[in-house]
């Protein structure tokens, strides 16, 4: 929220020239103050379909504890839908021409499991064009992660994601490489965040269309990028809406699918995740869970309570920072009515000009 500059302190002027959110009291005044309406657009798998609603509201939620937040969740045909999630859908989620009809300030799209490199080949590709175009003239900012960064980076900017030698899997160290954007404003200056993904898009692909890379790793790459315009659309490479226990979810699905036979060689760790003594105990676990496998005895059970009450999670509070100053953002420039993105006087192209720091 805002520091109201009330009076002529010159501390303001010192904040202002920092790229703090300082408002004039003129439009602190006049501000019509209202909740805000963000859409989820949920593309995950049946599997993480809940855990993912509870870590966009929760990333949401924590970002701010003084404005009301209304989150739509919707999904979109196409995707594959087991029973339990086609009803949890039918009865929680809203249609899209609902979200459409009524407007939306900000729009989050969530990452998806695809098979194979040929995004436009899947099911969801064109309602997912219809919904990102109809958020590019109608919503302030859409926040894309993961897949959906690579989805739009395709269809709006021509630039095809990369398939990488090996899946960058696990938590990373990045740095902010553009401290003047205000999405960035006050959050720690090197931070981490989970990645999981098999493909990339590079610095070099997000420069060549004007984007701005915000966020970057040395062993993960870019991680936050926005349009050229700063603001309306902001892309995520990494995921840090992950829980502390995302991760190992992750590795203990693929060690079940080697035990099935559905998957060739054991997994590897995800990087910098596991603690010596927790990796000792996953070593461990392997060996108990090859000798089972060739004497043709059940699989042991997977210690998963034991090693999740030991893992750190380093990247929570810069995500709240970073998704806080989002939706301030989109708060000092969205449109009263939440069906028109923005005020009369912002100019769509440059929606930070007007801004500290933008
Ligand atoms: C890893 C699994 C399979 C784990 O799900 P399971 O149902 O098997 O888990 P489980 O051990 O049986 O445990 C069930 C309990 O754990 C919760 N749970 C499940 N998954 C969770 C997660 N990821 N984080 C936190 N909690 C999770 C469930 O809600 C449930 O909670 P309750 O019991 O309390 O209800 C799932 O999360 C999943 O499919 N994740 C997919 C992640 C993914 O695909 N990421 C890629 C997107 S990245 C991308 O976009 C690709 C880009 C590219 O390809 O390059
Ligand atoms: N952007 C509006 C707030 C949302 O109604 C204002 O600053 O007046």
């Amino acid at each position: 929220m805002p520091i109201v500059a009330h009076n002529d302190l010159p501390t303001f002027d010192r904040l202002r020239a920092e790229g703090q959110n300082i408002l004039e009291s003129d439009r602190a005044i006049h501000q019509d103050i209202r909740e805000l309406h963000i859409g989820l657009l949920n593309m995950m798998p049946d599997a993480a379909l809940a855990a993912t609603e509870r870590q966009f509201f929760r990333l949401v939620g924590q970002s701010n504890q003084i404005a009301q937040f209304y989150v739509h969740p919707f999904s979109l045909p196409g995707l594959p839908r087991g029973e339990k999630a086609q009803a949890h859908i039918d009865r929680y989620y809203e249609p899209f021409e609902t979200v459409r009809d009524q407007g939306l300030d900000a729009l989050i799209i969530t990452g998806a499991n695809v098979s194979g490199p040929g995004l436009a080949d899947q099911p969801f590709w064109a309602p997912l064009i219809e919904v990102v175009d109809w958020a590019f003239e109608s919503v302030t900012s859409t926040l894309c992660s993961c897949l959906a960064t690579h989805a739009v980076m395709q269809f709006r900017y021509g630039q095809r994601r990369q398939p990488l030698p090996s899946k960058r899997w696990g938590v990373y160290t990045h740095r902010v490489v553009d401290q003047s954007h205000p999405l960035n404003s006050s959050t720690n200056t090197m931070f981490d965040v989970p990645h999981s993904r098999f493909n990339d898009v590079s610095r070099e692909q997000f420069e060549a269309v004007d984007a701005r890379v915000l966020v970057e790793s040395e062993e993960a790459g870019v991680h936050l990028a926005t349009s050229p315009d700063g603001l309306r659309i902001v892309m995520f490479q990494g995921h840090p809406e992950y829980d502390t226990i995302s991760l190992l979810k992750e590795y203990k699905r693929e060690v079940q699918l080697f035990a099935n036979g559905m998957r060739d060689g054991y997994p590897p760790f995800p990087e910098n995740v596991f603690s010596r003594k927790a990796s000792a105990v996953l070593e461990e676990y392997r060996h108990m869970l090859e000798r089972a496998l060739d004497r043709g005895r059940e699989p042991p059970l997977f210690p998963e309570e034991r090693i999740a009450a030991g893992l750190d999670n380093t990247w929570r509070d810069t995500a709240e920072g970073v998704v806080g100053n989002w939706l301030g953002l989109i708060y000092r420039v969205t449109h009263n009515d939440r069906r028109i993105p923005f005020m009369e006087w912002v100019d769509p192209e440059d929606p930070l000009r007007h801004i500290s720091g933008g």
